[in-house]
């Protein structure tokens, strides 16, 4: 009903929110968008399900999240994918995986400090009755 159309919308405000913070950051600009397969043609054959900040906020307006779970979802793909395709020593793939990491540690810190648990829980409770 109306009130539970009111909780997405202020959901899909916060997620949109935490994630152009995240893309103006210049740590992350490797994750921007999605990798250029003409750049990175062996990209697609290890990594699966390819993720970036401007697939999510895509993501966000076409109604893709009921929950704050379901964006952590797909937000932890960004660092997830940069560790498995950097697993290397070479200096690009630890350059690439401190990102990562620091991509990671973000995203929890603003969600610790800025989502409000029984927020998310009201979402859980409008994903469990679709
Ligand atoms: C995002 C990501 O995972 C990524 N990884 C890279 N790794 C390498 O280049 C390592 C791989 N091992 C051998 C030595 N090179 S480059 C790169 C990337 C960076 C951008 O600024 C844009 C973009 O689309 C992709």
């Amino acid at each position: 009903e109306e009130q539970e159309e009111d909780v997405l919308r202020e959901l899909r405000l916060f997620l949109r929110n935490v994630t152009e913070r995240l893309s103006l950051d210049r740590r992350f600009k490797a994750f921007t968008r999605p990798v250029d397969i003409e750049e990175v043609p062996d990209y697609l054959m290890v990594i699966k399900k390819p993720m970036d900040l401007s697939t999510l906020l895509t993501n966000i307006d076409e109604h893709k999240y009921v929950t704050v779970s379901e964006f952590m979802l797909d937000a932890d793909l960004i660092w997830q994918n940069a560790l498995e395709y950097n697993p290397d020593s070479d200096p690009m793939d630890r350059h690439i995986r401190h990102r990562a990491c620091a991509l990671k540690d973000t995203v929890r810190a603003i969600l610790r400090d800025e989502l409000d648990e029984d927020f998310e829980r009201v979402c859980e409770e409008i994903k469990e009755s679709r």
